[in-house]
């Protein structure tokens, strides 16, 4: 076998004394740390640290007396990839095997996802983009040519070299103008409210960066490079609900009830395994005492052997001010956005076309972001429940600092009436703003994310970043980097005397054996037994070592 790399942590023998931890933020991100530390190794101290008076972070839906659900944040999982089938893996885990709900990639809401959208310009009125291969050969609008036409430009347009650019530049490149225009500026509204003129390609869509950058076409890159994808985890492939979710096709999911029901099953969850849990605690400083961190609250201070930071960046950015002013700032650089939300019922099936939802693009005169067909994927008896979301890059813009729910209800409710025809009042409604709710992986945000990383690592500090702020802003991606943060303080507990191997020089097929720890299942991760040392080896990719900040991070 190859040399390693690098070697690092423990080789001191296992630690019998408790560890303690301290996760802070109660968000989903902060019950997965918990939920893996209790269950990747013998349990520490655990303690998360939740500064309101409720756990769930933005997942967050309201039950009303007759049953009716409204979602306030998320409310469809994705299944794909190895987070996407972690997070099916987890829900089984959590006992919610009969509550899960699935929806087909044959469903109306899954093909036609994201992909209306309201152009004023163009018609006035909602486009389904193309969904199927035929459709890719016929000129459909907003576009003025058949889809496969910009798969053709892509083929031809030449290589720029560069380390990070805008996806609108990337696509606009290599794509053309309209599906830069229209797809991508809405695409990233529809996952970032944000700004694609200003979103990474680099954070957001890594692989089409690095196909371009090694085969000059992206297309062409991505069939040459099939054997470099991502690989899925045989081990999590194996999962009851995974596959149940492959048999039906699923394409998203959630849980009845909604989504809160999976935050609230993993706060029983942790509860059972002893977990502390300190609500109305908003932890104000972190400060060092020897190897440990002591939390300064305005309560009570807390001193522990690792903290997993769950906090978004900008919260994080003042916590971690007094220790290091230069974290301190660059996570203050990561940008975020507000949005607000307004969810309305209405009497009767009132959607014609159904489908997920509608996007607006930004070249659009229009306030709203998008609104979502909720009783189209999950039907609640005779009624149509939609929710209209709006601003986030542009809400100063467009509503000033701090507009009345009013003003946002009476524009929900005429976006509706114009772009569904639904001419009645909604007979009932909710209305919040969501500040500072996505991070913006704006160009740059993967060095920023590595940067801080390093930071720690040269600090030395018992520190682990987890979260959407860093390594993608979906639930599933939020919930892998609570596991593999809840992986790594496993490791740094002395279990493991732990090596991460240059990907580069090893047998790839030696590489992607699929690791076991503690029964625990790891892509690119595997575990064997040093002899010379008598001690568990565990072994993983870089990427992984990337995301939880290991001394090899590289962007
Ligand atoms: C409108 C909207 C729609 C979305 N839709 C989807 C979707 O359909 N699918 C999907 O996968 N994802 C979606 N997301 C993203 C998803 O909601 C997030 O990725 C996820 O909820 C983030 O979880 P988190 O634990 O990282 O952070 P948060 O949810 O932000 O949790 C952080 C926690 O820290 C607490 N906290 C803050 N300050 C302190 C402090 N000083 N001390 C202690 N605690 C503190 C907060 O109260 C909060 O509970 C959506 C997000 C939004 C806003
Ligand atoms: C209009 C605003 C928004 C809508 N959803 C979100 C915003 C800001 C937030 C959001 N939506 C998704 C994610 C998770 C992404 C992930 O990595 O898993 C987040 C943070 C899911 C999602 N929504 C759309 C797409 C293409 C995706 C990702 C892939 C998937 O789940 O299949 C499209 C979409 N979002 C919104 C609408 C109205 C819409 C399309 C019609 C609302």
């Amino acid at each position: 076998m190859a040399q390693p790399h690098w070697a690092a942590a423990q080789l001191a023998g296992v630690e019998k004394m408790t560890r303690s931890v301290a996760v802070l933020g109660g968000g989903v991100g902060g019950l997965a740390a918990a939920h893996y530390l209790c269950r990747l190794g013998q349990p520490s101290r655990v303690v998360v640290v939740e500064a309101s008076h409720r756990l769930g972070g933005w997942v967050s839906s309201t039950t009303y007396p007759d049953q009716v659900v409204f979602e306030h944040g998320p409310r469809t999982l994705r299944v794909t990839g190895n987070a996407g089938m972690n997070t099916l893996a987890l829900a089984e885990d959590l006992g919610l095997a009969d509550q899960v709900r699935g929806i087909s990639s044959s469903h109306p809401s899954a093909r036609n996802r994201m992909l209306m959208t309201l152009m004023m310009q163009v018609g006035g009125k909602l486009h389904k983009l193309p969904n199927s291969l035929k459709a890719l050969f016929t000129k459909k609008p907003p576009f003025s040519k058949p889809l496969v036409a910009s798969a053709v430009r892509d083929l031809m347009a030449s290589k720029v070299i560069n380390e990070d650019e805008s996806l609108f530049s990337f696509v606009n490149r290599r794509f053309g103008p309209e599906v830069a225009k229209y797809a991508i500026d809405a695409m990233s509204r529809g996952i970032f409210a944000g700004n694609a003129r200003e979103l990474s390609v680099k954070s957001f869509a890594r692989r089409l960066h690095d196909v371009e950058q090694k085969h000059g076409s992206v297309l062409l890159g991505l069939l040459k490079d099939r054997k470099n994808a991502a690989k899925t985890d045989s081990n999590l492939e194996t999962r009851e609900l995974v596959k149940r979710a492959k048999r039906e096709k699923w394409s998203v999911w959630s849980v009845a009830g909604g989504l809160e029901n999976f935050v609230k099953a993993l706060e029983k969850n942790i509860l059972e395994n002893n977990v502390d849990i300190w609500k109305n605690v908003p932890v104000k400083r972190i400060v060092r005492n020897g190897e440990k961190l002591v939390l300064q609250t305005d309560k009570k201070d807390l001193e522990v052997d690792q903290v997993i930071s769950c906090l978004p960046s900008n919260i994080m950015s003042s916590v971690i001010q007094p220790l290091s002013p230069k974290l301190s700032t660059l996570l203050s650089s990561i940008p975020y956005v507000t949005v607000g939300i307004v969810n309305l019922e209405y009497p009767g099936h009132l959607i014609e076309e159904p489908g997920f939802g509608y996007l607006v693009p930004s070249s659009e005169p229009n306030r709203v972001l998008g609104v979502i067909y909720d009783t189209c994927t999950f039907p609640q008896g005779d009624r149509t429940i939609l929710t209209v979301m709006m601003g986030g890059y542009w809400f100063k813009e467009y509503f000033g600092n701090n507009p009345s729910h009013e003003s946002l209800l009476d524009v929900a409710v005429s976006e509706v009436q114009q772009s569904l025809k639904i001419k009645i009042k909604p007979k009932r409604h909710h209305v919040e703003i969501l500040r500072d709710c996505i991070s913006q992986y704006v160009v740059g945000h993967s060095e920023v994310v590595c940067s801080a990383r390093k930071l720690i690592t040269d600090l030395k500090l018992p520190l682990a970043l987890v979260g959407s702020s860093y390594d993608g802003v979906g639930v599933n991606d939020v919930i892998m980097s609570a596991k593999n943060a809840a992986f790594m303080e496993n490791i740094f507990r002395g279990n493991y005397m732990f090596i991460c191997y240059n990907l580069a020089s090893l047998n790839p097929d030696i590489v992607r054996v699929r690791g076991v720890l503690l029964g625990e299942e790891f892509c690119v991760c595997r575990l064997s037994f040093d002899v010379m040392t008598n001690r568990r080896i565990g072994c993983c990719s870089p990427a992984i070592m990337t995301s939880i900040g290991g001394p090899n991070c590289s962007p």
